[in-house]
């Protein structure tokens, strides 16, 4: 970032460099120039203005309130300046302010701005940062608020003052030529202004901060403006225009940096949006699906089940004498060996609706839409299959290799339970079976895996 604005800054310089000597070489009257221009920098700098007040209302910085305020006394600047500008809205000007008014709000525009960044490097404070400082209290705001407004009032009054005056306003104009702004007081007061305003911000936020960068950045092209607008001598010069184009250049830059600075928040926001969807959907060591995400998917997977009126079973499934394993392995090697079984259950899931989740400890269950108490026993036994062959060696006498167990429950879809032989005593058990109810079932039959000596599967019988 550095690099680019070292790379903008000396282009700005050397712009304004090479241009100085041709500045009051005349070009072809655009008239068209002028409100285009206008309206761009009105663009830009509401837009900078706005982006900034968001910044306070979300973080509390009075630097942003202060910084809202100076490009919102700009636009005021610009709109008034603009309307009496002679050729834009009529031949005179609108307003019937004579022609002395558009040079003196260029004047007010462009002292008032670094002015108004002055007073706005008063309130320079680090970013605060992760979590913003908020003062409590019922007027909290306030003092924002009045940072944020009072360059705007500020320059409606002296938009006032300007409009009013009109024609007696002292002449800085004679015909083409507005040379008396560089012949009195106001040219090394604007200019004094703007390097004080660009010395104070490379001053106060020691460039730390990549807002004082490219403010300092579009301090010196506000500089560079006043330069060649003070060099051209008349309007519609190569001064003149050069002038105009550093002044956009100038008002992009911090609005630039706002929306860079914003993109990077959306990005920031879309990550932690992502991670905390796979906080609360996942489980952290195995990358099933958590407990959490299983419950309420196997909620929706039987109420569609049951409105297509088919069937679905699910699978509990559990390491054989896990603890164990544990003892003589570590725990290490007991969370890899869990890892592995989920990695051996995933290989038997095709079915784009089937899903493992971790249940407990080394519990997993699986969700299998569609699938009858048949179909769930063949995935169980080619579930132990793969199992077997991970060959995980367990050197505690009690067997070779790491095996689990399986309870297997269904759910025909019609509003009753499917029990494995009876259909007899399944019609009799028929009841409206909720997701928690299908759990019980399969771990009652897990159970019974267990004792029926483990590496075994087992199908639910309310017997
Ligand atoms: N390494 C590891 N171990 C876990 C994890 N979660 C639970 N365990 C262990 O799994 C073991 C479960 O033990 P038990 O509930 O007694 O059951 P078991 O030894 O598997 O015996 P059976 O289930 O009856 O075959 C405990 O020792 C837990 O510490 C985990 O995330 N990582």
């Amino acid at each position: 970032m550095l690099r680019v604005v070292s790379i903008v800054a000396a282009l700005v310089i050397l712009s304004t460099v090479l241009l100085f000597p041709l500045s009051a070489r005349p070009l072809p009257v655009i008239e068209a120039y002028m409100p285009m221009y206008a309206m761009a920098v009105v663009l830009i700098e509401g837009l900078t203005a706005y982006f900034f007040a968001i910044q306070y209302r979300f973080t509390g910085w009075r630097f942003m309130a202060a910084l809202s305020g100076a490009y919102g006394y700009v636009v005021v600047m610009v709109i008034f300046q603009v309307i009496v500008f002679p050729g834009v809205f009529s031949e005179m000007g609108l307003l019937d302010t004579g022609p002395q008014s558009a040079p003196w709000f260029w004047v007010t525009w462009h002292a008032g701005f670094p002015f108004f960044i002055l007073i706005a490097l008063l309130f320079y404070s680090p970013r605060p940062s992760p979590a913003p400082q908020l003062a409590v209290g019922r007027y909290r705001h306030l003092p924002g608020i009045i940072l944020m407004l009072w360059p705007v009032i500020f320059g409606l009054i002296v938009a006032l003052v300007v409009v009013s005056l009109g024609h007696r306003l002292p002449e800085l104009v004679a015909g083409k030529s507005y040379s008396n702004i560089a012949d009195s007081l106001l040219a090394p007061l604007v200019i004094a202004l703007g390097l004080a305003a660009l010395a104070a911000c490379v001053y106060v936020t020691r460039m730390r901060d990549l807002l004082g960068l490219w403010l300092a950045l579009a301090l010196l092209a506000a500089l560079g403006d006043v330069v060649l607008t003070l060099a051209a001598i008349a309007r519609y010069s190569v001064g003149w225009y050069a002038a105009r184009v550093l002044s956009l250049i100038s008002s992009s830059m911090v609005l630039g940096f706002l929306i860079w600075e914003i993109s990077g928040l959306y990005r920031q926001l879309l990550d932690s949006h992502r991670q905390l969807e796979d906080r609360v959907t996942y489980d952290g060591l195995t990358e099933a699906y958590n407990r959490g995400y299983f419950t309420s998917h196997l909620e929706k997977a039987m109420v569609l089940a049951r409105q297509e009126g088919v069937p679905l079973s699910l699978l509990m499934i559990d390491a054989d004498h896990f603890k164990g394993y544990n003892d003589h392995q570590g725990h290490q090697k007991g969370d890899q060996c869990l890892v592995a079984i989920v990695a051996a259950i995933k290989k038997v899931l095709r079915r784009a609706g089937d899903c493992v989740a971790r249940y407990g400890g080394e519990e997993f269950v699986v969700v299998l839409p569609g699938a009858n108490a048949h179909t769930a026993e063949s995935i169980a036994t080619q579930i132990h299959a793969q199992i077997a062959l991970l060959q995980i060696p367990r050197f505690d006498g009690l067997s070779a290799h790491v095996t689990v167990s399986i309870g297997i429950a269904t759910y025909d879809g019609q509003g009753g339970p499917m029990d494995s032989e009876d259909r007899d005593r399944e019609n009799l058990a028929r009841e409206d079976m909720d997701h928690e109810e299908l759990i019980r079932r399969a771990d009652a039959a897990l159970y019974r895996a267990k004792h029926a000596g483990r590496n075994t599967s087992v199908i639910f019988d309310a017997a």
